[in-house]
């Protein structure tokens, strides 16, 4: 029986993920932090899968390397070897880069970045060994564009998207299909909390793309997961910024940086 393990699955995208999977009767693993969320996350998705005991779960930070490799082997060990990991873990704090602060700022950069390394590290020798095995990470549009607020969200997101391209060209020799995805705004928790936090100028470029329903975004990568597509976007919009955005960044930052302007309020230099 495949064996699907989802850090980040007790919550939104994972979650919605884990949806999918477990109405095909899959052996399923989530890892996050909070015990008490991921009770709840089993128990939604007992109703859906054949049996309660295929639906494992484990607290463990990602950030913290010892903790989610032990985490992912428990998870082997009882399950078997990790046929798909899904990186979904991760966390958003926007704010302007001098107020963001360096504990911020790091904090993402461990949980988003380094998190999805070591996930991906606990299972990627097995992986190679068996000469089979399939990986997907969750990066963002975020990882696309640099966005006004997200220094360090997009510096996470941009670096996943990076480990993702050089590990696909290494892992395909063995066997391992590496996949990214970059999703929009999607409608989860986090998404919810982080919009009382978003700076009117990121509105202004994020809001060129409309939030999609976490099912929908989750049906897309389950898709290309099958199918072992390397990078998955959602919306002609985002299918463009990956595939023409480098091409065409002088004319995005014109047209941003004049909508940013214009939100805040015309002033686009200190002191002018
Ligand atoms: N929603 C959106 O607009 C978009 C989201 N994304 C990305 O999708 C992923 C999922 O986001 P979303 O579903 O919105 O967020 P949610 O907050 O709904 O879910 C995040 C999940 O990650 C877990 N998690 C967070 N930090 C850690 C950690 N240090 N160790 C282990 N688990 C952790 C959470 O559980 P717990 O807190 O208990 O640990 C939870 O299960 C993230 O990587 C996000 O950046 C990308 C594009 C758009
Ligand atoms: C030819 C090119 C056209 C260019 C259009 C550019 C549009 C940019 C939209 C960027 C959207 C990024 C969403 C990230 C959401 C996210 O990761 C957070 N919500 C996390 O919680």
């Amino acid at each position: 029986m495949t064996h699907v393990i989802i850090t980040g699955g007790s919550s939104g995208i994972g979650l919605a993920i884990a949806s999918i999977y477990a109405s095909r009767g899959t052996r399923l693993s989530l890892i996050a932090r909070s015990a008490e969320i991921l009770k709840q996350a089993q128990d939604e998705l007992a109703a859906k899968a054949s049996t309660v005991g295929d639906i494992r779960i484990e607290t463990a930070d990602v950030a913290r390397e010892d903790e989610i490799t032990a985490a992912i082997h428990r998870c082997e060990a009882a399950f078997g070897p990790c046929d798909i990991l899904v990186t979904s873990a991760g966390v958003v704090e926007p704010g302007r880069f001098e107020e963001l602060g360096s504990t911020a700022f790091q904090r993402q950069m461990d949980t988003n970045f380094s998190g999805t390394v070591h996930a991906v590290r606990a299972v990627y020798a097995g992986m190679t060994q068996r000469g089979r095995g399939k990986i997907m990470m969750i990066s963002s549009g975020a990882g696309l564009l640099g966005i006004y607020g997200y220094s360090a969200y997009c510096a996470s997101k941009f670096a996943v998207h990076g480990f993702a391209q050089a590990l696909r060209s290494e892992a395909r020799g063995h066997g391992v299909n590496v996949s990214v995805c970059f999703p929009p705004d999607t409608e989860t928790p986090q998404f919810q909390r982080e919009l009382a936090f978003r700076p009117a100028e990121a509105a202004a470029v994020m809001g060129t793309v409309s939030p999609w329903p976490a099912e929908a975004v989750a049906g897309k990568i389950v898709d290309g997961i099958e199918r072992g597509r390397f990078e998955i976007y959602f919306g002609l919009t985002l299918f463009l910024l990956g595939r023409f955005g480098p091409a065409v960044r002088p004319v995005l930052d014109w047209w941003f940086d004049r909508a940013i302007a214009r939100r805040s309020g015309g002033v686009s230099k200190r002191g002018q």
